[in-house]
């Protein structure tokens, strides 16, 4: 990299979960500078329109309350975007996004409830107090449901109430700040990483408070596609996986099967398949979708692309593929 930093984005500040996948990223490549963004749209603005920026780290999915809508629709937004402005190519309905997706992380998620003062007895503590504000991001909630009915079932004379934070590691820094603003009656609490709570000097009073063992985030690492500086990665034996966003010729009976049949008669496996809504403009009618699937390829399949790619925008109204990129050995882990 000619001895030049690496600029990478990630939502901030340090200790988020985001954080920790930029690390993982780039663990081995010298010279990495780590930009904190403040929301996951600054993620992908900021990588579109400051060429000094090289990738950015955004949440995908997660393994207990699924997809990161934030970004889905960052994504789905962008495509529709292109198709208002028809940049799309004479010849085909392929629309060539700006940003492209080249690696992704898996983060093992536990979640810790933290306080920022010493609480004694732990979460028996909570007794002392009127109520409990709870801080987090709001994808951490459907990861901690069952932790946090279990806790108002606990002190049932208490009043929870749930802020939501742009980060988990800015809830940490939220709930130090209410706390020095607040009165002895309110308790204000954060859900975040150890990590977290270590660089804000909180306090954890239960660690690894996530419903289900195993909760992991996906991340997806982005670059602009105009960049052609891609750092090199090392080879793997396991499969390529292809990102593809597509709208469907939605009156037509078979419209989606008849694009996923594309997939069958190539031979490519699927290994997921999701949908958001979308509106072309406003005066688009409700409860169309845009669907996002991904399915890998090898060596081997698909025998030939120009074929595949034809087909694809044959069946599909519009379609986007955002990137190719190694399957991470950590998806196969639990
Ligand atoms: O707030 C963070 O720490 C993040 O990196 C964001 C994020 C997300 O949006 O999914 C990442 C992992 C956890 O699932 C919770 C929050």
């Amino acid at each position: 990299m000619n001895g030049k930093s690496l600029k990478v984005l990630f939502l901030g500040p340090q200790g988020t979960y985001s954080h920790q996948a930029a690390l993982q990223q780039f663990q081995s490549i010298p010279n990495v500078e780590y930009l904190p963004a403040t929301s996951i749209p600054q993620c992908f603005d900021e990588l579109e329109e400051d060429v000094t920026v090289d990738y950015s780290v955004v949440p995908l999915e997660n393994s207990t309350n699924g997809q990161v809508v934030f970004s889905y629709d960052l994504l789905r937004d962008r495509m529709i975007q292109k198709a208002q402005s028809s940049t799309t190519s004479a010849k085909t309905n392929m629309i060539t996004s700006d940003i492209e997706v080249i690696a992704e992380q898996y983060v093992s998620i536990t979640h810790c409830l933290i306080s920022p003062i010493e609480l004694p007895n732990g979460v028996e503590s909570l007794e002392r107090f009127k109520e409990v504000v709870i801080h987090s991001h709001p994808q951490v909630w459907g990861q901690v449901d069952g932790y946090l009915k279990s806790l108002e079932e606990k002190f049932p004379s208490l009043t929870f109430t749930r802020s939501d934070c742009s980060s988990t590691s800015e809830s940490v820094h939220q709930c130090m700040r209410s706390h020095a603003a607040s009165d002895d009656n309110i308790l204000h609490l954060a859900i975040a990483s150890e990590t977290a709570a270590q660089l804000h000097k909180a306090h954890i009073i239960e660690h690894s408070i996530n419903d289900k063992l195993g909760n992991t985030t996906r991340f997806l690492v982005l670059k602009r596609r105009e960049n052609t500086s891609r750092y090199e990665f090392e080879s793997t034996e396991l499969p390529q996986v292809n990102l593809l966003t597509f709208t469907t010729r939605q009156d037509d009976p078979g419209s989606l099967v008849d694009v996923l049949n594309v997939l069958k008669i190539h031979s490519l496996n699927m290994c997921s398949i999701n949908s958001r809504p979308f509106h072309m403009d406003e005066n688009d009618r409700n409860w169309r979708y845009l669907f996002f699937i991904e399915y890998y390829t090898d060596g081997n399949a698909p025998r030939n692309k120009e074929t595949f790619y034809e087909d694809i925008s044959e069946k599909s109204k519009q379609w986007c593929l955002w990137g190719t990129f190694p399957r991470n050995g950590k998806y196969y882990h639990k």
